[in-house]
């Protein structure tokens, strides 16, 4: 210590219930200031020159005495030398012992030290809000017992700092003891003269395990509750082989250039605005607002609103456009597809209107063209989070790389790995459909019928494999759902 120590005694603190002998093991002493202590003259401890003071005494590895911690009756604290992340108290223990209590401040230390007399005990030397800090200073120290128990503050500062010391120690180390909520603190405890809260605190401590792991016990009640069914899709048979959509969750849809990917969303968008009545997000980034609306209506009211002759009229279409108000917020994008705008804006409008569903056409318009796989795979890590944060569903479209043989434009077969960005896709999402048809059959019935296939179902994993037809009628731009066409039983093609 490079400045003189203040000398004083150890004595009991009997409003505290802390005995003269608890004291004197923990060098806790009482003394004075003298006037003449060579101090700055705006330092605390100037303030408290001829005053009474508390005085804590912090040691070194080899027993020498190298800072002091001093108290006046108003809360004033000062420091003399140097007690860095001493432990209070540490003096009194050696290392390897089997427990080691540590708690937030010297008079809690003594006061366990009160109750059991010959158990090791230390406390933090700065309060809770430097808690972790001291704790990862000594953390040989600490490792050296066989469990270490913390008793912090039954406050939010002491239950912060207990946050804060998760994970220093290793697994299974920390342990902690919570008093009964009556008590701020185990000196309250004491002189309650409540022995025995205190020693159950003690005894039942609990040992410590990094957030995110869960017994079965944490989570059987929930277990037992009854499968809910997610969001239907528009498509009963989809809804039956998925159970549904669930929130949290991202899907993707791949189809090549015309394979009908924006139709299926907007029939989806048109589904859920009218008959679940869900705020919808639409980001379309090649497709204006003003034309997607029209195709939104034109599923209200069986018609082409995006072709300019094709017998509807203006009413119609108002009266298609006014169901979907209120309902829909539209990104119009003016040509800018970058993921870090589209996400803020994802973000505003959940937390502005509480939207929960939202659909991203496309996720390749997004990528950057100088580094596509890995852009591709940093957008969707961030698209799973999203949903996951927010709670919220999020399907999107991609497009697909050329196969070898038959053209996707022709029909040929989707896979996961014909996806662009297909690792990252499919890695994280929920799940993955294609939509395969002949644009080029010379058969009109043909051309308007496009296999969908489950590419991918994480929920169950049944439906992966899975495929079923979906018609289209031109008339009316509408998709015929596989049940109307007489569709009952998915089949699964073993092939592939
Ligand atoms: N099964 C189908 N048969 C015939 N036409 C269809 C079918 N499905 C969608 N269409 C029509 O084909 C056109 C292209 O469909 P859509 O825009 O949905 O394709 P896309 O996969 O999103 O294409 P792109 O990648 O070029 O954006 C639309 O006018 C749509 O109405």
């Amino acid at each position: 210590m490079d400045k003189p120590r203040i000398v004083g005694e150890s004595q009991a603190l009997p409003k505290r219930g802390i005995s003269a002998e608890v004291c004197k093991r923990f060098h806790y002493q009482v003394g004075t200031v003298p006037n003449d202590y060579p101090c700055h003259p705006d330092s605390t401890i100037a303030k408290m020159k001829g005053k009474t003071v508390h005085i804590e005494n912090f040691y070194d590895g080899e027993g020498n005495l190298v800072g002091q911690k001093l108290r006046d009756k108003d809360k004033n604290f000062a420091v003399i030398g140097d007690i860095g992340d001493r432990l209070f108290g540490s003096h009194t223990i050696k290392k390897g012992g089997k427990v080691l209590m540590v708690t937030e401040g010297a008079i809690d230390c003594m006061s366990y030290a009160e109750v059991r007399k010959n158990w090791d005990v230390v406390s933090i030397p700065n309060g809770a809000a430097a808690a972790a800090k001291a704790i990862k200073a000594n953390v040989p120290l600490l490792e050296s017992f066989e469990k270490v128990v913390f008793c912090f503050d039954n406050d939010e500062a002491g239950q912060n700092a207990l946050e804060a010391c998760k994970g220093i120690l290793s697994p299974g180390k920390m342990h902690i003891a919570a008093l009964p909520g009556e008590y701020k603190d185990l000196n309250e405890a004491l002189v309650a003269g409540d022995v025995k809260a205190f020693i159950h605190a003690v005894s039942n401590a609990e040992s410590v395990r990094p957030s995110g792991l869960v017994e079965v016990d944490d989570i059987i009640e929930e277990a037992m509750k009854p499968i809910e069914w997610g969001l239907p899709w528009f498509l009963k048979t989809l809804t039956k082989l998925t159970y549904g959509r669930r929130y949290g969750e991202i899907y993707g849809i791949g189809a090549p250039t015309g394979g009908g990917k924006t139709d299926f969303l907007t029939e989806q968008i048109a589904y859920d605005v009218t008959e679940l009545g869900l705020n919808v997000g639409v980001f379309f980034l090649e497709q204006k607002p003003t034309e997607t609306v029209k195709r939104i209506a034109g599923k209200l009211a069986d018609r082409r609103f995006h072709v300019p002759d094709d017998g509807w009229t203006l009413d119609e279409l108002r009266e298609a456009a006014n169901r979907l108000r209120g309902k829909i917020t539209f990104y119009d994008s003016f040509g800018e597809t970058d993921w870090t705008e589209v996400k803020t804006r994802i973000r505003h409008v959940h937390m502005t209107k509480g939207t929960r569903i939202f659909y991203v056409d496309h996720l390749t318009a997004m990528a950057d063209t100088a580094d596509e796989k890995g852009s591709l795979e940093q957008i969707m890590k961030e698209l799973a989070g999203l949903a996951n944060e927010l709670n919220v569903i999020i399907t999107f479209v991609s497009h697909l790389t050329t196969p070898d043989g038959t053209p996707h434009e022709e029909g040929g077969r989707i896979a996961v790995r014909h996806f662009k960005g297909s690792r990252s896709i499919g890695f994280w999402s929920f799940y993955l459909f294609g939509l395969e048809r002949n644009q080029q059959a010379e058969d009109e019935g043909e051309r308007h019928t496009t296999t969908f296939r489950i590419l991918k179902d994480r929920y169950t994993g049944q439906a992966t494999g899975v495929t079923f037809p979906m018609g289209y009628l031109a008339a009316t731009g509408r998709v015929i759902p596989p049940e109307v066409m007489g569709f009952e039983k998915p089949q699964k093609d073993e092939e592939f």
